[in-house]
């Protein structure tokens, strides 16, 4: 990166919404793209975030909003992991160093952070679909407004995108969208861009076609007037290489290929499309971490990094930490493949993120990308089981909410054996709401055939895997985010004992229920386990591991009810519907009634921040725990002794 703001008085500073862009010349547009670079790479090596993709989209933000009237003109990103330079132009330069963090700005568009936000996103492939709704929307207002979507070459993998390229493309009740989908296209997902449709990009900016459209535009272009050159720029990228593509069969004017980095190329073709009527495509091509030589050199390590020296880079940690649950996987998968030539496994985009590097690099032909197509991913998985295959999908549980119907309607209701390997379960953190895994439990434990364990730690993690995959039916072992206590793995295999939990601790007052001292059980599910441990001491409560959400071990929850005067149910997921809800639900058909206190995850959206603060807001860490039991039993005559020790 050069740099040019050490000679020049900053024109960053001066700009706090798009307006202040739109009053500079054309020519002082390279000196605000070169401070935006640095200022995302300086403020994103301190909070850590989405690096490379916005590095990579630094000019075409720049043009976009030096072109588009914007708010008035909506621009809707797609995932929005790319919106820094966004954020930093309209109005949130100074709130970069909150990024991310707990009451800080989003690392995603939000309507309720700025008007700018036109649309709140973070799972991909929305884009096309909302901006095509914005656009048919300003046509019944009879409001005259652009509407932009700028969508990744690996967010557009999805269906959801064709789904909207369809409909967008064509008229309705003699209507058309004034509707600009821009194809941003670095030839990356977070790893390596997978599938046919890649294939097809990379043939349309192959070598070949786009450095001769690169080289021709300069000659063909040169001392062009402003409306001229836009007017050539389109026609020369359009009728000289590409004839034909998929985005015209759809109904749109394509245009492109042209350089993402080229403020010269950008803002006179934006100019040109602004003022076109319909649905129109442009196709950039972008370099993912441009700008920064490590980040180009390797955009995967430099996609969401945490913080760094920029000067040095990422370094290798020094000290080995304790393994993640993703590693756990990672590990099992490899020696479960090694074990049994059935399985298979399935990712979709998330090779890095989901612990397959080692599986992918060991067993390739056993290894399925299937790009950012959850549904497809389900229903694959449920192709290979019907002729005795052993898939495991493994994916994020926010990711799983793409593929429910896939889910129900292709797995479970033929009851095919396929393993989910739920990652991410519970929060999440820095990426907030969007990403959060609180709702597995509640819709998957509702559906007919579905399995679902919830392991406590790093062993039993191992185990579940295990149990789940001899399982002959559909499961979901669920595990969250970094690291848990760090017990042993042990190498050796064991099936769980199935549906069957285990009591961890028992309260000292071994006696009947309504004889002495009350008594309290916590039935916890998953690795709030080791808070409730804790909590249990100076509650003298005793302590279930149950393991299984489904079936739940009915027996131990009897067991416990007619041995203990109330029960705390707690997990990292929803309340509503979640695992608490079983145990209740198990009560009523044995016909038991006490007091039960439901601890988990509340029925509001809990923003971004660091896991662990965010668990004790949540009341879910070892005080928490022992507050809420405090403060429910207090109310309750029979147990005031026990609670108030
Ligand atoms: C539905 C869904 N699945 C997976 C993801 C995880 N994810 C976030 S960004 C990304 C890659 C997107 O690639 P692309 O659109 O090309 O953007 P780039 O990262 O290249 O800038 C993936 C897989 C997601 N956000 N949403
Ligand atoms: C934007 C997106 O969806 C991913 O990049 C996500 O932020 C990855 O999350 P993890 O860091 O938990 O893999
Ligand atoms: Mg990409």
């Amino acid at each position: 990166m050069s740099d040019h703001s050490a000679t020049s008085p900053s024109l960053l500073q001066g700009i706090d919404s798009p307006a202040d862009l739109r009053r500079l010349s054309r020519a002082q547009l390279p000196q605000v793209a070169e401070e935006l670079r640095a200022h995302v790479l300086d403020s994103v090596s301190k909070t850590g975030g989405h690096l490379s993709s916005n590095l990579g989209t630094v000019e075409l933000t720049l043009a976009l909003h030096y072109v588009y009237d914007t708010p008035r003109d909506r621009l809707v990103w797609d995932v929005g992991h790319q919106t820094y330079p966004h954020k930093i132009l309209t109005g949130r330069r100074d709130a970069m160093p909150t990024l991310r963090q707990q009451g800080g700005i989003s690392g995603f568009p939000r309507r309720d952070e700025s008007e700018y936000d036109t649309f709140g996103t973070a799972h991909s492939s929305t884009s096309i679909s909302a901006a095509h709704g914005m656009a048919m929307a300003a046509r019944l207002k009879g409001e005259s407004r652009r509407v932009v979507a700028i969508i990744g070459d690996g967010a557009m993998t999805a269906g959801m995108a064709f789904e909207a390229l369809n409909n967008a493309g064509v008229a309705h009740g003699g209507l058309l969208g004034d509707v600009l989908v821009i194809l941003n296209d670095n030839d990356m997902s977070i790893s390596p861009p997978v599938g046919a449709l890649n294939k097809y990009f990379t043939r349309l900016m192959s070598g070949k076609f786009y450095a001769a459209a690169r080289e021709g535009a300069k000659s063909v272009l040169k001392n062009t007037p402003l409306y001229e050159f836009a007017r050539r720029f389109e026609e020369h990228t359009k009728g000289m290489f590409v004839p034909g593509t998929i985005f015209e069969e759809f109904g749109f004017n394509y245009v492109g290929p042209i350089d993402g980095h080229d403020l010269d190329a950008l803002v006179p073709t934006l100019e040109n499309l602004r003022d076109k009527k319909g649905p129109q495509f442009l196709h950039v091509v972008t370099r993912k971490g441009q700008g920064y030589k490590l980040a180009e050199a390797d955009p995967v390590k430099y996609h969401g990094p945490t913080p760094f020296n920029p000067a040095e880079g990422i370094k290798p940690a020094t000290v080995p930490s304790k393994k993640t649950f993703t590693q756990v996987f990672g590990d099992w998968l490899c020696d479960m493949a090694e074990a049994d030539p059935k399985l298979v496994a399935i990712t979709p985009a998330m090779r890095e993120g989901s612990g397959m590097v080692e599986f992918h690099k060991r067993f390739p032909t056993r290894y399925y990308d299937v790009g950012i197509a959850e549904q497809h991913a389900v229903t694959f998985a449920a192709g290979l089981a019907c002729e005795g295959l052993k898939p495991v999908v493994a994916i994020y549980s926010t990711f799983l909410q793409r593929g429910y119907d896939q889910l129900i309607h292709d797995v479970a209701l033929q009851n095919l054996p396929v393993l989910f390997a739920l990652d991410r379960a519970g929060l999440v953190g820095a990426d907030g709401a969007t990403h959060a895994g609180n709702y597995d439990i509640a819709f998957t434990r509702c559906v007919p055939n579905m399995s679902v364990l919830t392991p406590a730690d790093e062993n039993e993690c191992r185990q579940a895997l295990y149990t789940g995959h001899l399982h002959d039916g559909p499961v979901t072992v669920r595990y969250p985010r970094g690291a848990g206590v760090g017990t042993v793995i042990q190498q050796e295999m064991v099936a769980l004992p199935w549906g069957k939990g285990e009591i961890r601790r028992h309260s000292a007052q071994a006696q009947t229920r309504g004889h002495g001292s009350p008594r309290i059980a916590i039935l916890a599910f998953g690795t709030l386990l080791y808070p409730a441990l804790k909590a249990a001491e100076s509650l003298d409560a005793s302590v279930a591991n149950m393991r299984f959400v489904k079936p739940l071990d009915v027996e131990l929850v009897a067991e416990l009810a007619r041995t203990h005067d109330a029960l705390v149910t707690v997990e990292d997921g929803c309340v509503m519907g979640g695992a608490g809800s079983a145990v209740l639900e198990s009560l009523q058909s044995l016909g038991l009634a006490l007091p039960v206190l439901q601890l988990g995850l509340p029925d509001t959206y809990v923003e971004h921040g660091e896991p662990a603060k965010l668990m004790a807001q949540c009341g879910l860490d070892a005080a928490g725990i022992e507050r809420s039991v405090r403060e429910r039993f207090l109310a309750v005559p029979a147990l005031r002794s026990v609670v108030n020790k």
